[in-house]
């Protein structure tokens, strides 16, 4: 049940009116209200939130829930879970599930198991094409008629360009947003890690930037041709950044995300074969990390989402080419944030908010993003000032594949609130 909440005391961002101040704010019946519209009576609950941020729930853009067809790595439940630890109250799902999510039924048995077993709130995405196979349409109009809110073949990429482009006719057609996973396989071909002076030193195979920067670039081309909405997931390189901003300039409807780890990292910290390090796409190079916080500081790049991919540790603890691409990041996603871009002053904490809350929600037409009286209470506690040590052990997710192990961070989220339940408390 849902009651009415007063959190008191606590600074309230809400960045989608530029709302930055010291006070209280109330909850009653699920949703954020005005005090003053109820009775003078009205008792509520009281949450300290002093010190704290109290912003609107975290939105990531970017899971891997794993079901159906892998709960040894993670089910709605625990990744829900996970989520909320991290302050986010909603999450987009990723449909590279066994089975893909490229029929109604799938997206129908997800949207039911979540209502059942999720905290918050999880939306579906549905294939591009049967099976991601990249060879025929997915049934696109049944998918969002069966609640999808974007489309996407993440974990793999149509290279068949007059197939993109049909695809593209009918997500602009359907307005839904595409999700694109841009990688040119014939170019990253086998390759494990950036192409470059640590895939060298190592003896690792390299993925070029280029297998990046032509899909990004050819799918620009055809959202200009098209009207679509195309949106590149977790963009790695320099190259992507200037195409994406050069593009943006001229009027295309592209939109971009970058992960915490592309922020964070770099392939130098390949040096001990770690397979917590390798994902899809591979960590850059230093000037591909510092053209990505360019890029999140000026708009490029909209906003961060975790590509939260969770493994089982016997599948991880193999030789490097043999691991699985993939890192968990709901857990850690607003502290490695917080300490890649509000710690060194590239952001201040209301534009970190609006990359993780309020622009997803915008971008992917989702509700949320908001502290406005009369929507539903979906918000996160913050403590930007708590130190503490990332711990895999004491994660939430059924996964440990963190690249993050034993950092010492800043900031952590103290309460999570869905519909004005609480669904996380530190
Ligand atoms: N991002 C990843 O490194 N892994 C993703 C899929 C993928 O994008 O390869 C996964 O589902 O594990």
């Amino acid at each position: 049940m849902s009651g009415f909440y007063r959190l008191s005391g606590g600074r309230i961002l809400d960045p989608s009116c530029g709302r930055d101040e010291v006070g209280d704010l109330f909850v009653a019946d699920g949703r954020f209200v005005d005090p003053a519209s109820l009775p003078a009576e009205t008792s509520w609950e009281w949450i300290d939130a002093s010190g704290r941020i109290v912003a609107p729930g975290l939105i990531d853009a970017h899971v891997h829930l794993r079901e159906p067809g892998e709960p040894q790595k993670e089910t709605i439940a625990s990744g829900t879970h996970a989520a909320a630890a991290g302050g986010f109250t909603a999450v987009v799902a990723m449909p590279n599930t066994r089975p893909p999510a490229d029929q109604p039924n799938t997206i129908g048995w997800i949207r039911e198991r979540a209502r059942e077993h999720g905290i918050v709130r999880v939306y579906p995405t549905g294939c591009l094409s049967e099976g991601r196979k990249g060879e025929k349409l997915a049934p696109l109009a049944s998918l969002r008629a069966a609640g999808v809110v974007a489309l996407t073949d993440d974990g793999s990429c149509i290279q068949d360009a007059g197939l993109m482009r049909r695809v593209m006719e009918y997500a602009a057609m359907l307005d839904l947003p595409i999700l694109e996973h841009c990688e040119a396989s014939s170019v990253s071909a086998g390759g494990v890690a950036h192409e470059g002076y640590w895939s060298t030193v190592l003896g690792l195979r390299g993925w070029p930037s280029l297998a990046e920067e032509i899909i990004v670039s050819r799918d620009i081309l055809l959202a200009e041709l098209t009207g679509a909405r195309l949106h590149c997931q977790h963009l790695s390189s320099a190259g992507s950044v200037r195409l994406v901003r050069e593009a943006k300039r001229r009027g295309v409807r592209v939109t971009a995300e970058v992960t915490p780890h592309h922020l964070a990292l770099t392939d130098e910290a390949l040096a001990d074969y770690d397979t917590s390090f390798k994902m899809n796409p591979p960590l850059g190079s230093e000037a591909d990390r510092e053209a990505l916080r360019e890029g999140i500081v000026d708009g490029t790049i909209d906003f961060i989402a975790s590509d939260h991919a969770p493994h089982c540790s016997f599948e991880k603890e193999v030789e490097f080419d043999r691991a699985p691409f993939g890192v968990v990041g709901l857990e850690t996603m607003l502290a490695v944030a917080a300490e890649t871009l509000v710690k060194t002053k590239l952001l201040d904490w209301p534009g970190l908010v609006a990359r993780l809350s309020t622009i997803p929600a915008r971008i992917l037409g989702v509700p949320g993003g908001s502290l406005a009286a009369g929507a539903p209470a979906d918000l996160a506690v913050i403590d930007p000032n708590l130190q503490w040590t990332v711990n895999p052990e004491a994660f939430l997710s059924r996964s440990r594949n963190t690249p993050f192990a034993g950092w010492e961070v800043q900031g952590r989220v103290m309460l999570t609130m869905v519909g004005g339940k609480i669904v996380w408390r530190l």
